[in-house]
């Protein structure tokens, strides 16, 4: 197995290293990527060492405290990362040697103790235990399931873990249009498929419909129930309900409620293929026959999909024929010509996807932080891109289905601090709260205000000659400077912002939906209003 050189200013080792070595070893990296589970672990990592709030919440943290007793290591002095488990290019003895300094080095702390230090400390995960994965959760033949066994320190990521674990129930919504008749539907569904499928309970519409946890059912098991699998089938061809998400459907569903999206609205979707989001919006701008959707993807191929399922969506001609499809990169998309802004503009941006794991099984096999490190850059780009775009009194919804801050909050401040500091004081643009009556009920959390950035040391092929159980680590930087010294290729606009800015940027105003709270995937919402 010949080496590859690492290359240390790689903000994405694993895609960077890919790309200066041959044809032949980039398979190979790939194929020990995925054959070695290190996605698994790498991600267990990661959100494991991240503050209270980002995917589990203060009793987590508890609960773990209470069962178990974890190895915490502090950082080193000058805040720098906590260092590689193993060190690559090192001989198997100077790894030996190092490993076992590790250990000597881990502060065994109670579980009590570390739940309330579990913020000012990275977690060492090499104590392997054998404690079982979480109960309410029977398919252990999961990968991440297995992984998480292994940990001992991520206790607090349970009920994290046994969500993500467990299939997605299947979800659609019924489509407000004025040629399908859904009454008939709605009363079908409630006689013979209550047990099966059913309106969720925040939804005062009664439009939106989830299977019931006491029939398991999701997309891959439908076919069991054939009558049913017919009944969702052709009413999506018919167009009576759309086959989406509930986190894709936040976006478009706060847009309405703050009255940016209404029949007749000009709205733009920056990033739309597959086109779930333009399709829901579409349903209200094309109302009474006016009103528009911009819909651009830079992927020609895939802004093809999107015509192809607007088409396919059953609804009618004087719907569909309101949408515009453009093929720009969404960072430098175009001011209209007419000069007038959008009302609306849905930036739902490219992302690292982590939070569609329960449906997308090809992202943990894969997974490195340098992939949402990467990504920060093009995600800014193009909200900022969108936050010149709207009209002053216009909304911007930003969203990605993944729970990483560096993607999420890290771009919303980013933007928010841009804005202000572009001087002439051309624009000004606030985030807004979610709005209280919309959705009440459904459990939703707080944008955070702390987080960690980590870095992936990529050691995969001196695992593949070791053989076995070691996946490489992160870490953790606690600023730019460090990053950078260390020869990190890094952003500063990935780290939290300063304590003296979090009162004006009001990052609490953001949503959270984690999966294990309304049995959904991961996803993050932001809505900004623009003022001047
Ligand atoms: C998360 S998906 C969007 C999902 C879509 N909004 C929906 O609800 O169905 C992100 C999309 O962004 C597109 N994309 C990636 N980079 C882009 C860029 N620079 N400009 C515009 N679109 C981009 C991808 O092709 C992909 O279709």
């Amino acid at each position: 197995m010949p080496k590859r050189s690492r290359n240390p200013s790689s903000s994405n080792p694993l895609s960077d290293a890919r790309k200066g070595v041959g044809i032949a070893q980039k398979k190979t990296i790939d194929l020990w990527h995925r054959k070695s589970g290190a996605g698994y672990h790498l991600f267990l990592e990661y959100y494991a060492s991240q503050p209270r709030g980002v995917v589990a919440d203060a009793a987590d943290f508890e609960g773990a405290g209470n069962t178990c007793t974890t190895s915490v290591q502090l950082m080193s002095s000058n805040s720098k990362a906590v260092p590689p488990k193993v060190g690559a290019g090192m001989s198997r003895a100077a790894k030996k040697r190092q490993k076992k300094k590790a250990k000597t080095s881990t502060v065994k702390e109670s579980c009590a103790e570390a739940t309330s230090i579990a913020n000012e400390f990275v977690p060492v995960d090499d104590e392997i235990s054998n404690i079982s994965a979480p109960a309410s959760n029977k398919d252990s033949s999961n990968p991440l399931i297995q992984a998480f066994a292994s940990k001992l320190n991520h206790r607090h990521l349970a009920s994290y873990v046994t969500a993500l674990a467990s299939p997605l129930p299947l979800t659609f919504r019924i489509r407000k249009n004025e040629s399908s008749s859904t009454e008939e539907l709605k009363e079908t569904l409630a006689k013979q498929y209550t047990h099966h499928i059913t309106p969720v309970s925040y939804d005062p519409s009664k439009s939106i419909y989830q299977s019931t946890k006491s029939s398991g059912l999701s997309k891959s098991t439908l076919g069991t129930i054939p009558q049913l699998k017919e009944l969702i089938v052709s009413a999506s061809t018919n167009g009576s309900i759309a086959r989406q998400e509930i986190g894709s459907m936040l976006p478009v569903l706060a847009l309405k409620h703050v009255h940016a999206i209404t029949p007749g609205a000009k709205c733009l979707d920056l990033c739309a293929s597959p086109g779930s989001k333009t399709l829901q919006a579409l349903e209200i701008v094309a109302q009474g026959g006016k009103g528009r959707i911009i819909a651009n993807d830079v992927h020609a191929g895939r802004l093809d999909s999107l015509k192809d399922a607007v088409s396919r969506s059953g609804l009618p001609k004087h719907y569909t024929s309101r949408v515009t499809y453009t093929n720009y990169d969404a960072s430098s998309f175009p001011p209209p010509k007419s000069g007038n802004l959008f009302d609306a503009i849905i930036c739902d941006v490219p992302c690292s996807g982590d939070g569609t794991i329960r449906k997308d099984k090809h992202i943990l096999p894969m997974w490195t932080p340098g992939v949402s490190n990467e990504l920060h850059r093009l995600q800014l780009q193009v909200l900022n891109r969108a936050l010149t775009l709207v009209k002053v009194g216009g909304f911007v919804c930003y969203s990605t289905c993944s729970l990483n801050p560096v993607e999420d909050e890290a771009v919303v401040a980013a933007a928010l601090q841009q804005v202000v500091n572009e001087g002439g004081n051309s624009r000004r643009v606030e985030l807004v709260d979610w709005p209280n009556d919309l959705l009440s009920g459904f459990i939703r959390r707080p944008g955070v205000v702390d987080w960690k950035v980590g870095f992936y040391h990529d050691q995969s092929s001196d695992i593949v000659e070791e053989g076995a159980g070691d996946f490489g680590s992160i870490s953790f930087y606690a600023n730019e400077r460090d990053a950078k010294e260390a020869g990190m290729d890094t952003n500063v606009t990935l780290w939290p912002p300063e304590s003296s800015k979090i009162d004006e940027l009001h990052l609490d105003r953001c949503l959270r939906l984690l999966p294990q709270d309304n049995d959904t995937g991961g996803f993050f919402v932001a809505i900004f209003k623009r003022l001047k």
